[in-house]
């Protein structure tokens, strides 16, 4: 990937609460059982088409751990939008994204806030998991004026529809700077011309 970033996106929440397993779907389409804490912050980037145009997703994502608070604090300096996670299967999460929101609302009025629930497998596939209801956060998304999905980085569930939102309100709310971007290509791979059947 070369190019600027045309959209900052910062990833905050809860340590553990699952922000680099949604960036890993999103950018490489992977999940890892496997957990390695984030130190400081990771950064990764994807093309979205949106509107007839090719956009730039920069996302960083930054560590849990409330040693690395003051360093999240530099990474959603002018974000645009952010995903704040909280684990479905801790309520403890959610005051952890609590935490953020209002933060955010203090110092980055501009930044659209985006809840994302995450592990949403898990209560899938055993219901008394869940600690976080679903319609408590939904009435929160509301009153902060957020958008709001639960998803799975293991199944995927709602990973691309959070960030397609993302870019599409970007999109309705930055008109002027869409029409400057490159038009969306389709990329034709050209035939491997010395690869014959037999
Ligand atoms: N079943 C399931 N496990 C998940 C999901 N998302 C994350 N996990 C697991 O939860 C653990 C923590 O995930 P991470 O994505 O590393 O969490 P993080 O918020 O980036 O953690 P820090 O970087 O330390 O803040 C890992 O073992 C993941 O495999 C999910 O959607 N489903």
């Amino acid at each position: 990937m070369s190019g600027k970033v045309d959209l900052k996106v910062v990833m905050l929440g809860q340590i553990s609460c699952g922000k680099t397993s949604v960036v890993e779907r999103f950018i490489y389409n992977r999940f890892n059982n496997n957990y390695q804490n984030t130190i400081g912050a990771a950064f990764g980037a994807r093309y979205l088409d949106v509107q007839g145009k090719r956009i730039c997703l920069g996302l960083w994502d930054t560590a849990g751990s409330e040693r690395y608070e003051a360093m999240s604090r530099i990474y959603y300096r002018d974000a645009k939008a952010a995903v704040i996670c909280y684990d479905i299967t801790n309520s403890k999460s959610l005051d952890r994204a609590k935490f953020w929101v209002s933060e955010l609302q203090r110092s980055e009025e501009s930044c659209k806030l985006y809840l994302c629930g995450t592990k949403l497998d898990v209560v899938q596939d055993d219901p008394h998991r869940r600690q976080v209801d679903y319609h408590d956060v939904n009435d929160y998304a509301e009153q902060i004026c957020g958008k709001f999905f639960e998803t799975s980085s293991k199944t995927g569930h709602n990973i691309e529809e959070l960030f397609a939102c993302i870019v599409e309100e970007y999109a309705e709310d930055n008109a002027e700077i869409i029409a400057t971007l490159d038009k969306s290509t389709i990329i034709l791979k050209e035939e491997n011309k010395s690869k014959r059947c037999c």
